[in-house]
């Protein structure tokens, strides 16, 4: 019987601003999927809950402290050729100000734009997924 290989949970965040623009951060040139632009986040820690991982690789990213209870799981993304699971929350309400603290830089997109921008692969139907939302609320 096939073997699905085991799991990588990673946890990532579309902020979006008053106007419905989504930060983006571009990934360091030495890492894996360097220079993509992606969703904040990253690997969940064992023991951890999802919206706690997510909370400290925001603040560990960004320095900013997102609202626990402003998070609300959208999407998630997978592919047969990588253990990662992206799973992608919204949220609109944090303290701080964004910062690119890891990050070779961090932008504000509108979801319109956000398929023009390279991304790793799990990241294509995420955003697509974002623009389309964007579009029906509107
Ligand atoms: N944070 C984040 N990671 C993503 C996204 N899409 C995606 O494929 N990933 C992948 O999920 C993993 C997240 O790992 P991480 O951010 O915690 O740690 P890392 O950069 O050191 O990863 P690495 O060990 O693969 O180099 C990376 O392999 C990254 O390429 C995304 O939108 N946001």
């Amino acid at each position: 019987m096939p073997r699905f290989p085991t799991i990588v949970p990673v946890v990532a965040v579309a902020l979006m601003d008053g106007e419905g623009a989504v930060l983006m951060q571009q990934r360091p040139a030495h890492k894996h999927h360097g220079g993509l632009w992606e969703f904040p986040g990253g690997k969940v820690e064992a023991g951890e809950r999802l919206e706690e991982a997510l909370i400290r690789e925001i603040g560990e990213e960004l320095g900013i402290a997102l609202a626990h209870d402003a998070l609300v799981p959208f999407s998630f993304a997978s592919a047969s050729d990588q253990p990662h699971v992206v799973m992608l929350y919204t949220c609109l309400r944090w303290q701080g100000e964004p910062q690119a603290l890891d990050a070779q830089a961090i932008a504000w997109f509108p979801p319109e734009r956000l398929a023009g921008l390279a991304m790793p692969p799990l990241d294509v139907p995420l955003a697509a997924a974002l623009h389309k939302a964007a579009k029906r609320a509107n």
